[in-house]
């Protein structure tokens, strides 16, 4: 579909103003847009329901604009926000109205493929329970369903979408873009929707185009979507994006009106208490975390860390499941709380809170290292011992960006692997320097207060702090570690 110099309104100054826009075959294409942006119209200019003032819209070459309305139904439907059915029809009634520009004859009969069709369609949209019931009657997402049936039994090359998702629940919601995709794979149905859901444009579409003031500002993938200042400035809402856990589409998240938040102090108000069963970090406010925890793992807001002591014998498949357990048990909600595991006497949890180069910070480090890892060994498979780890906590009176908490994770490790050295701690299997246990684990918090940084590696005073603390912290805990060993041996 060719949109060329169209420029239309409603009489006064032109609302889409010589708007050039080229639509592939079969492809999935998303409007986005403020409220009174002109998608609306822009939909009317090109279904043909306003006359525009300037310009053309063309299929394939042919201009849609001379086209009788029998023949323009042929070639594009149109899902409005508007359910404009007039008479008391029944669901199948106005379903069949789609098939109104295919049938033959002075009293316009349904032929058996015109029925198929609309069976085959009414199943697709979860319409056909509805068959015999009045439109009027249904909910506002029933109808909208129904509209869709009827659009796609008019079979078109283009169907134009404003807003179909508008009173659909989520599960609606994804069943109707479903159907849509499916419709675009198998017959090749070009889909040119407007969407306010940017997330759901984000994940459906192949192409999106932003309009403002009646113009096209920005056109191209899904991840022009990351261009948050330009989404914020247009919208006036500030915006962000991150990445789909499993897809690689954008997704926006918004930040409502700066509300007040509390500030704690990080060495007063986040609690540390070690006892025989685990090591138990708590704060009033979430932390931002990033950890690679049996629990919470990941990016996450966070109020509690949980070390849990566990025998040296355990051993399970379900370390998701017992941690889940431990951590109701212990009354700390699951959903704020990151659990790691470790066959080290939580007592002997080493506890250090410092200011270094004004910046709080306080760790907490259990180390065994019985499983001692050179992790640059290279040669034959080596028969392990499953005991031994390193668990380190570190918090941080910092406001880190996601890529400063990469370079704090760097900063902690780098520190761990210099006191390892230090202290001697070598791979038993191979001699030589040991560069970890083979089931560290590591949790960096911050308070997210102050200046937002983006960086917390080795050349800045936050990467620094976190350097001294967690090389001492992990040295002090090595030797609590040995000495321990020796008194029991
Ligand atoms: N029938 C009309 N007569 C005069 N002006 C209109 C008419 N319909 C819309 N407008 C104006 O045209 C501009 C664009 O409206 P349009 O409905 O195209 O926006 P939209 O992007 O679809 O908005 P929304 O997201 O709110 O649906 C607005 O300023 C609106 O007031």
């Amino acid at each position: 579909m060719n949109i060329t110099g169209l420029s239309g309104g409603y009489g006064g100054p032109p609302i889409i103003e010589s708007m050039n826009l080229h639509i592939k075959q079969g492809e999935f294409f998303g409007l986005l847009g403020p409220n009174g942006s002109g998608k609306t119209t822009l939909f009317k200019l090109v279904s043909g329901s306003l006359k525009p003032e300037t310009g053309d819209v063309s299929l394939q070459g042919a201009s849609l604009l001379t086209m009788s309305p029998v023949q323009r139904a042929r070639k594009i439907a149109v899902l409005t926000q508007e359910t404009n059915v007039s008479f008391d029809f029944t669901v199948e009634e106005v379903i069949r109205l789609g098939r109104y520009a295919f049938q033959k004859g002075l009293f316009k009969m349904l032929s058996r493929e015109d029925r198929a069709l609309i069976d085959e369609i009414m199943a697709l949209t979860d319409t056909e329970r509805f068959r015999d019931t009045s439109f009027f009657r249904l909910s506002g997402g029933e109808k909208q369903r129904v509209l869709l049936a009827k659009a796609l039994v008019q079979e078109p090359e283009v169907l134009l979408l404003d807003e179909p998702t508008n009173h659909l629940d989520i599960r609606h919601t994804f069943d109707m873009l479903n159907v849509l995709k499916e419709r675009q794979k198998t017959q090749g149905l070009t889909v040119f929707a407007i969407l306010h859901d940017l997330n759901i444009a984000a994940l459906y579409c192949d192409r999106v185009g932003l309009i403002h003031e009646g113009k096209l500002q920005e056109t191209g993938p899904v991840d022009i979507m990351r261009r948050s200042e330009r989404l914020s400035s247009i919208y006036g809402v500030e915006t962000w994006t991150q990445s789909h856990p499993t897809l690689p589409r954008p997704q926006l998240l918004m930040n409502p009106k700066k509300q007040d938040e509390s500030v704690i102090s990080l060495h007063e108000s986040v609690t540390v208490e070690a006892d025989r069963n685990l090591v138990k970090i708590s704060s009033p406010k979430p932390l931002r975390t990033i950890s690679n925890g049996v629990a919470g793992e990941g990016i996450q807001w966070i109020r509690h860390i949980a070390n849990f002591h566990v025998d040296k014998q355990y051993s399970s498949r379900t370390p998701e499941a017992d941690m889940k357990a431990w951590l109701e048990k212990r009354s700390l909600p699951v959903e704020q709380s990151i659990g790691l595991m470790t066959a080290v006497k939580t007592e002997m949890a080493v506890i250090r809170k410092e200011t270094i180069n004004g910046i709080a910070f306080t760790a907490v480090v259990t180390a065994g290292t019985g499983n001692a890892v050179d992790i640059t060994y290279d040669g034959p498979e080596l028969e392990r011992e499953k005991i031994g780890t390193i668990n380190t906590f570190l918090a941080v009176d910092a406001n880190l960006t996601d890529g400063a908490l990469v370079n704090a994770c760097m900063s902690a490790v780098e520190a761990k692997v210099q006191a390892l050295r230090d202290e001697d701690v070598r791979d038993p299997q191979t001699g030589t320097p040991a560069t970890s246990t083979s089931t560290d684990a590591l949790v960096i918090a911050a308070t997210q207060q102050g200046k937002r940084t983006p960086y917390a590696g080795s050349g800045t005073p936050v990467g620094r702090g976190i350097g001294r603390i967690v090389y001492e912290a992990t040295k002090e805990a090595v030797r609590a570690d040995r000495r321990w060993k020796e008194t029991h041996a």
